[in-house]
């Protein structure tokens, strides 16, 4: 079959042209957008979703006819509100201070209950008020909240708020429930309400620059699609690492670990569009259907298939590093929650029978880094006296964009010795002047332009908690002790070990002579 053999929803191609004919800045009229921040008081909405906002505004990306309104418990005033936010925000010089100022007379605040038909009644007289002599109006609701609020906010929203003129889009930010139970039942809760197309579930991962690149690489080049299997593929390591602790939000982290916080969206989500089949299209339901069925291709995980780690502290480091997860004073005492895991799973299709695909992810190890690592079988028939090192494809998400090809090459000169080297896409010396737009800048345009390809549809949630619940029951039912590893270090010791058990091989030899000289983290 051609590749245009669906029409479902807008190709992501398209989401740059849409946006253009929305955001046209030199006409008036169109239509005018609401875009509703629940939450507006909170931690993300000030740190995440109105510095967000103002980026879009500053560059010109979201509609002219946008206001934006904040809503939360807490009283507050625009002039607060902005105090709130303006420490998360850089200003370069007078001409963005004056730009600020316009972007804080697009927003207004209303406070009021969650809960309370009343609260939700007013809002949308206040947002009508602001709407008035536009014949379409669309409204966008972002919730910016705590979980156990989604169900009141999302009723509410759909009886008092909801737009009869434009369209209607919800944001909702993970945790998409606790497990596979809690999920299932805030899906059929959601979908009581709104329709799956009006639905945008966001894992900010998707709407990083190299985790949109892997479409790309994969289907948009000869080179690499005809050895991605598990002929040429000898394992697959997807790994996230950050170099602190929970600092202060143990008490929120305690209540998820690592394995929801981190590996069963994220690392997830990326696993997929590695291992996915080539979509018909690349409209957004075509990717996801592949993405489905790439999860439906694995099992459940056990116990078996697990290496759990929490950081303890280093009694020699500085600062928090001297601190373990449980010196964190919001961490509840004796705590077993993982901060540190490495998980094995297995896709079983022709492509992929076999392939181990590691998934790893840990907080208060040595270095911030996220990072998609292909390794190759060994060349089969050697005859260099097994000097050749497996050949590695490493896409680099953060920090420092980078795809690059670890081969063997002759050393240059008389001899005739093997040498390790790349073949290296660092985007900062190929890019020079491209400006990388945060994940979540594209992520809130994707949905101003109707296009959610980048945003989880609710199979692959309800696929994703099928494969990690029953692990995440059995780890908390017997309270599985994770392994000590101490702050700044990689993991613990057996993750490495499980690894190399499983079909990874590390050599500890290849070195990289970056050309610029400039930093490019290397933890080890
Ligand atoms: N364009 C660019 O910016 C490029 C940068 N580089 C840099 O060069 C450095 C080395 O390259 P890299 O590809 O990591 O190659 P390495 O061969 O050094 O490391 C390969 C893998 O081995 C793992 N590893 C490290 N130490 C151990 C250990 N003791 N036991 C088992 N596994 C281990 C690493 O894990 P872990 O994930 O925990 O680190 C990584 O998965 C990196 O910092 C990389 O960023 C290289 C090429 C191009
Ligand atoms: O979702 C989350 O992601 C952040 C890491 O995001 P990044 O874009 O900075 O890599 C993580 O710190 C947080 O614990 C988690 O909830």
């Amino acid at each position: 079959m051609g590749s245009n053999c669906s029409n479902k929803t807008s190709d992501p191609l398209d989401v740059m042209k849409a946006l253009r004919q929305q955001t046209d800045y030199n006409q008036g009229g169109g239509d005018h957008n609401t875009f509703f921040v629940f939450g507006a008081s909170g931690d993300l909405a000030k740190k995440k979703i109105y510095p967000t906002l103002w980026a879009l505004f500053r560059d010109r990306l979201i509609p002219k006819q946008t206001v934006i309104i904040g809503y939360a418990r807490t009283k507050l005033t625009v002039d607060e509100l902005k105090t709130n936010i303006s420490k998360y925000i850089k200003l370069k010089d007078d001409s963005e201070k004056e730009k600020f100022e316009k972007f804080i007379a697009k927003n207004s605040y209303v406070s009021g209950a969650y809960d309370e038909s009343a609260a939700f009644n007013h809002l949308n007289e206040s947002a009508q008020q602001l709407e008035q002599g536009f014949s379409k109006v669309n409204r966008l609701f972002y919730l910016a909240l705590p979980p156990n609020v989604f169900a009141p906010v999302t009723k509410h929203i759909k009886a008092e708020c909801m737009s009869p003129t434009g369209w209607n889009r919800v944001i909702i930010e993970k945790p998409f429930g606790h497990d596979f139970d809690s999920s299932a039942q805030l899906s059929r809760h959601l979908a009581s309400l709104f329709k799956e197309e009006e639905i945008y579930r966001i894992d900010h991962y998707l709407g990083k620059e190299m985790v949109q690149n892997l479409m790309i690489l994969r289907f948009g080049n000869r080179i690499f699609n005809p050895i991605w299997n598990r002929d040429n593929i000898a394992s697959i390591q997807i790994t996230f690492k950050e170099p602190f602790g929970t600092q202060g939000r143990g008490g929120y982290f305690d209540t998820f670990g690592i394995i929801r916080d981190i590996m069963q969206n994220h690392l997830l989500q990326i696993l997929c569009l590695v291992a996915m089949e080539k979509p018909v299209s690349s409209r957004a339901e075509d990717i996801r259907d592949e993405k489905v069925k790439v999860l439906k291709c694995m099992q459940t995980l056990t116990l078996d298939d697990i290496v759990l780690g929490q950081y303890v502290g280093n009694k020699k480091g500085e600062g928090d590093a001297k601190y373990g997860y449980l010196d964190d004073p919001t961490v509840p005492a004796g705590s077993t929650t993982p901060t540190f895991a490495l998980g094995l799973c297995r896709i079983n299709n022709e492509r992929w029978d076999g392939v181990p695909f590691f998934m790893r992810c840990g907080k208060a190890t040595n270095e911030r880094k996220a990072e998609i690592r292909i390794q190759f079988r060994d060349v089969a028939g050697d005859i260099f006296n097994g000097q050749c090192k497996r050949n590695e494809l490493v896409i680099r998400v953060q920090p420092g964009e980078a795809v690059y090809v670890k081969f063997m090459t002759k050393a240059p000169g008389m001899s005739f010795k093997l040498e390790e080297t790349e073949l290296d896409l660092t985007y900062t010396n190929r890019y020079k002047e491209a400006i990388l737009p945060d994940a979540y800048e594209r992520l809130i345009m994707d949905v101003f332009a109707g296009s959610p390809a980048n945003f989880v549809r609710s199979d692959e949630l309800s696929e994703a908690w099928r494969i990690f619940t029953p692990l995440l029951h059995s780890i908390e039912s017997q309270k599985v002790p994770p392994l000590p590893y101490t702050y700044g270090s990689r993991g613990p010791k057996q993750a490495d070990d499980f690894c190399i058990a499983h079909g990874f091989k590390f050599y500890g030899t290849y070195k990289w002579h970056n050309p610029n000289g400039n930093a490019v983290p290397n933890g080890k």
